[in-house]
């Protein structure tokens, strides 16, 4: 394939080139010769082209926003200037790859909270279905790891290419708000658009609540979707709807018996929530059945009806959708229960927003003290920090601040931010998280329930760009042991 077909209707190519392959890192030429140098957050690609060059580049097409002096490179490399190059990237690993999506079912999830949960039920749910995400891209039980979300637009390509190769026929994919604002996802042709919420979370990203859901109805007006599936419980679901264009199918449910017309309207009532699941009646059309999930809490509610959403729009028979979500796992990470039964319970989870911790408290509480083990990011959204200690002190009955991927944060700068919320006597702080888990569990009573929130999944602890081997799970179970012992 030739570099002027790549670019074709993107940027005049003067002398041509061969393609074998694409890359915008220059640590990661293997089998590439054309080299994007991006405009990025913190230094510019163009910066590493000649790295790139002695890796195998023999193009560089660059990005000329924020280069004042462009450097001098060999007279046999192709150089090329693309104006806002990371949204027209996508389109062009498209096409490299032979537009892949097109020949796939690719569903997008976006929202604050809930879009592994729903990407992992969908997959679960539906044959052949790949995932793109959080916890890595694949088959839900070999999952590659990610750094990202919602991975860079080669990679995604490339990914959906292999997946053409796989014979996937659906991919269940995290759009998240970065992914869409840097592009990540242009040239992804999306069949359904999926919205499960937007509460407070990366504002030292975009600059307010609105640009964040700018950035997140991106996702619903994409070229050729054929159906959305919104959470019209969210305050904002009105504002989404309002951006679906005409010709796209909308499905909405809730839990309030909202209903919007003119839409495939699903709702939730006789909501019983246990520990065990939740049994509900749900009602489509003009059927309504009794249903249940082993998932707990609200919140998951609102996202098996997210995935029953989807399974209709993609033409699944409501009695099998329903019966699907009776069988749906848990995921790993997320209300993940170990304890129990003569043991006090803890749950490890992701919650890591305002909305998503105070949703998981409320869960939890009510089963004898409630302890919480908890800390925010480092380098991410600081004023999230005071909105949690205020949740945690008002939910919590023993607080334990302690650190969570502190990257390039003081980590007492950090707790001292989330202190400003909920300085109490319940309060203390244990900034070795290990020490911080062990504390709390070995100080709870067996009807006792333990939260360690915020890491979930992560098999690290991010610190000063170094990520060491920590695991929550790990601590909580060797713990639990040593409480039994101690007991
Ligand atoms: C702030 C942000 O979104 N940064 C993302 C962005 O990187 P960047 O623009 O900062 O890149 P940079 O470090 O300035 O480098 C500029 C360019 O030079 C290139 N480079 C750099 C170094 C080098 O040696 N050689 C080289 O070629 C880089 O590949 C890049 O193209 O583009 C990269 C490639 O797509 C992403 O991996 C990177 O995500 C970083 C790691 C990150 O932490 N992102 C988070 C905030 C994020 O994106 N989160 C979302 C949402 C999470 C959620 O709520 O679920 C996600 O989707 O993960
Ligand atoms: N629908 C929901 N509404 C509110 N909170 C939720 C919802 N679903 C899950 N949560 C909470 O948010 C946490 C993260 O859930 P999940 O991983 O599904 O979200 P996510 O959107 O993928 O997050 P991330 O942005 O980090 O990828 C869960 O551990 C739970 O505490
Ligand atoms: N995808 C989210 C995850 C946050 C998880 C939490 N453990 C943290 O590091 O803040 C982010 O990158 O903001
Ligand atoms: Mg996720």
């Amino acid at each position: 394939m030739k570099l002027s077909n790549l670019l074709k209707d993107i940027a005049k190519t003067v002398v041509d080139v061969d393609v074998k392959g694409l890359s915008l890192d220059s640590r990661n030429m293997a089998n590439a010769n054309v080299f994007f140098a991006l405009h990025g957050a913190k230094r510019h690609g163009i910066e590493y082209a000649e790295l790139a060059i002695a890796n195998g580049a023999n193009a560089i097409v660059y990005d000329p926003a924020g280069i004042e002096r462009l450097p001098e490179f060999a007279t046999d490399i192709v150089v090329l200037a693309v104006a806002g190059l990371n949204q027209h990237l996508g389109v062009i690993a498209a096409r490299f790859y032979n537009y892949p999506a097109d020949k796939l079912a690719v569903i997008g999830i976006t929202g604050t909270n809930g879009k592994t949960t729903c990407s992992q039920l969908i997959a679960q749910a539906l044959p052949d279905c790949a995932l793109i995400g959080t916890l890595g891209w694949g088959d839900s039980e070999h999952l590659v790891p990610t750094v990202n979300t919602t991975p860079d637009a080669l990679a995604i390509q490339k990914i959906l290419h292999g997946f053409v190769l796989q014979h996937k026929q659906a991919v269940a994919m995290e759009v998240s708000s970065h992914g869409l604002q840097q592009g990540r996802v242009n040239g992804v042709h999306f069949k359904g658009a999926v919205f499960t919420n937007i509460t407070r979370d990366h504002l030292d990203y975009h600059q307010s609540m609105d640009e964040y859901l700018r950035a997140k109805l991106g996702l619903f007006t994409k070229p050729d979707l054929e159906f959305v599936v919104i959470n019209l419980d969210d305050p904002k679901s009105d504002v989404v709807l309002a951006h679906v264009p005409d010709q796209v199918k909308c499905w909405t449910h809730s839990r309030s018996g909202r209903v919007w017309a003119g839409a495939e309207n699903i709702i939730a009532d006789h909501i019983n929530y246990s520990q065990a699941g939740i049994s509900f009646h749900i009602t489509w059309r003009t059927e309504t059945v009794k249903a249940f999930t082993p998932l707990v809490g609200s919140f998951n509610l609102e996202n098996v009806l997210a995935v029953i959403g989807v399974l209709l729009a993609m033409d699944v028979p409501f009695s099998a959708a329903v019966a699907r979500a009776a069988k749906f796992k848990a995921i790993a990470g997320r209300m993940e229960k170990f304890g129990g039964v003569n043991k006090p319970s803890v749950f490890v989870d992701y919650a890591h927003t305002p909305d998503a911790l105070e949703k998981v408290l409320q869960v939890v509480k009510n089963q004898g003290q409630l302890w919480l083990v908890f800390g925010c990011g480092g380098n991410r959204d600081q004023g999230k920090r005071a909105e949690m200690g205020r949740i945690a002190a008002a939910l919590a009955d023993q607080v334990i601040l302690t650190d969570d991927n502190p990257r390039h944060e003081s980590p007492a700068d950090i707790v001292k931010d989330i202190l400003a919320g909920c300085q109490s006597a319940k309060t203390r702080v244990i900034h070795n998280r290990e020490s911080a888990i062990r504390t709390a569990i070995l100080a709870a009573a067996k009807t006792d329930s333990v939260v360690v929130a915020g890491k979930g999944h992560e098999q690290y602890q991010e610190i000063n760009g170094e990520k060491l081997p920590f695991s929550d799970q790990d601590i909580v179970k060797q713990t639990l042991a040593a409480w039994e012992s101690a007991a």
